[in-house]
């Protein structure tokens, strides 16, 4: 079934074939049977991007999926998404699936609702207006130094590496700066560590062996990650507050903004925590996804090299050079197409709804799946390729629907990260770009996303995107002054030399079919 189809009885009025009113006309959201008892969760549980994928194609853009133990509707239905965040939103309500969140997230922007969501909203937005983002994009992205000295010596000795973990690390570290003026990274990874085991609790909260049938004193290792994360998170936090106090001086990042409102107490602890959740992982992996395509399309690649080395000149981006990287910022929008971090997330409709057609019962949970938006075929041509061409045109932007594409949601609960998510993204690229090359090892070409909370490479912690490094060197005003081992003609199968890799062997551009 296409979407055309499927939702051709929006329209209202009468059927010209039968008569019948929009209101008779109105269908009941249909999916795949499932076991007795366990519904589709076994299906759910090999591969949800696939399942996504192949439901969508199976039963169109509104599935019904029989999940124990919450059922929900997907929809990857430009209009109908539309109608759940823009123009019926009052009917919508975060609803059953987000209140597993509460256990790490509180009550903050991420789980309330209506007055009080606003009041916090209208609290912490200053802290993610272009302006601020941009008067410290140069100080948040040099928080990434690190990660890029250890590039360096990657690529000194040509060693192979895990991506995910550093661009985890890297953004940690960037988000740390942005939102309470410190790197929260170290040696031991505790934060990141901490993030990933609190969205392993909240995802398990949904429906887990651990969480509905271990007593909770049980000494198992899911629960010490539980307890532990916690700690991680509440001591940074407690931290920022008793520092601050005693200096008599807030701030004015998102923490000190949180301190000198008149929100409830919890509102400082359960915001931060939420921010650093929300904002975390979903942009280490994006990097790691954007650095992914880039080794696997040479050509593109490129482009951004040659952009990257234009407009900075050998310098860190400023925040007015990253409107200039229009290449780089394609690279990203298209990554974050083809790999939305967030991948789906509720509403509970209050009262019953009509969606492309279909009946939605009040109660019912609404899934938006943007990955499957995403790669709907009735929208993008060659959904599962990498083509940053598709953002290169306003036009042909313009003429896609306006909900065919929402890495950040949409309406006005859209991401508030967003400006800063963006800029650390095309920020990193171009850096990541500016200087160094990686490649997959022949092994490992294509890397399978799985699903979580986030998109993340499917066999990840265990193995994520093994990468190695070269160093490039970048083309100032003109003057190409790329290392022996590093040039730009991608022909170079020389032998090893010390300090350095063998330059890449390209291959031949085709379409990469992935998921
Ligand atoms: C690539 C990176 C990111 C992606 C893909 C992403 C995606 C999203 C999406 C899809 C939503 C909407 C969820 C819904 O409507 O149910 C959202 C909301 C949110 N995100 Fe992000 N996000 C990213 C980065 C960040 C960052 C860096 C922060 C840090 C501040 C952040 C904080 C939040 C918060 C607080 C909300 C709730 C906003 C509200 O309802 O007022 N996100 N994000």
């Amino acid at each position: 079934m296409t979407v055309s189809e499927d939702h051709g009885r929006t329209g209202g009025g009468v059927c010209p074939f039968t008569g019948a009113t929009a209101e008779e006309t109105k269908q009941d959201v249909t999916g795949p049977k499932g076991l007795p008892l366990v519904g589709i969760t076994m299906n759910l549980g090999l591969n949800p991007l696939d399942f996504t994928l192949k439901t969508q194609r199976d039963w169109g853009s509104m599935v019904k999926i029989n999940l124990i133990p919450n059922d929900y509707i997907q929809v990857t239905n430009p209009e109908a998404i539309e109608r759940v965040l823009v123009s019926n939103i009052g009917n919508y309500r975060r609803g059953k699936l987000y209140k597993t969140f509460h256990s790490y997230m509180g009550m903050g922007l991420l789980t309330l609702d209506d007055a009080e969501w606003r009041a916090h909203r209208k609290v912490v937005q200053p802290a993610f207006t272009p302006k601020r983002i941009g008067a410290s994009i140069a100080e948040t992205i040099g928080a990434a130094q690190d990660v890029f000295d250890r590039w360096e010596r990657r690529a000194a000795t040509g060693e192979e590496f895990d991506l995910v973990v550093d661009t985890m690390d890297l953004s940690a570290r960037v988000l740390g700066k942005a939102l309470i003026s410190r790197d929260l990274s170290s040696k031991e990874r505790t934060f990141t560590k901490a993030v990933a085991a609190a969205l392993e609790v909240i995802f398990k909260n949904v429906s887990s062996v651990e969480e509905l049938l271990v007593p909770k004193w049980v000494p198992i290792a899911y629960f010490r990650r539980k307890r532990n994360a916690h700690k991680v998170l509440n001591k940074i936090i407690d931290r920022e507050v008793r520092e601050r106090t005693a200096k008599g001086d807030p701030g004015d990042d998102a923490a000190g903004l949180l301190m000198k409102s008149d929100l409830p107490p919890n509102a400082l602890p359960d915001n931060l925590r939420t921010m650093f959740l929300a904002g975390s992982e979903t942009t280490g992996l994006s990097l790691a996804w954007a650095i992914y395509e880039l080794t696997r399309a040479p050509s593109v690649r490129r482009q951004v090299e040659e952009e990257v080395d234009r407009v900075l000149q050998g310098r860190i981006p400023t925040y007015e050079d990253l409107d200039k990287l229009v290449i780089t910022k394609s690279v990203v929008d298209e990554t974050l197409r083809l790999y939305p971090s967030v991948w789906q997330f509720p509403r509970d409709p209050v009262t019953d709804d009509e969606l492309a057609g279909h009946h939605v019962p009040a109660g019912a949970t609404v899934m938006i799946s943007a990955f499957g938006t995403h790669r709907n075929p009735e929208v993008w041509e060659n959904p599962n390729a990498f083509d940053p061409t598709r953002f290169h045109d306003p036009e042909e932007q313009r003429r896609r629907p306006k909900f065919a594409y929402l890495p950040f949601g949409g309406g006005r609960r859209q991401c508030i990260g967003k400006p800063l998510a963006l800029a650390i993204l095309v920020a990193s690229v171009a850096m990541a770009c500016q200087r160094y090359r990686f490649s997959l090892p022949l092994d490992q070409e294509q890397v399978k996303p799985g699903a979580f909370i986030t998109i993340f490479p499917e066999k990840f912690p265990n193995k994520g995107i093994r990468v190695t490094v070269r160093r490039r060197d970048p083309v100032v005003s003109g003057a190409h002054t790329d290392t022996g081992a590093d040039t730009n003609t991608d022909t170079n199968t020389g032998p090893e030399q010390a300090g350095h890799v063998p330059a890449e062997q390209e291959r031949p551009e085709q379409e990469q079919v992935r998921a």
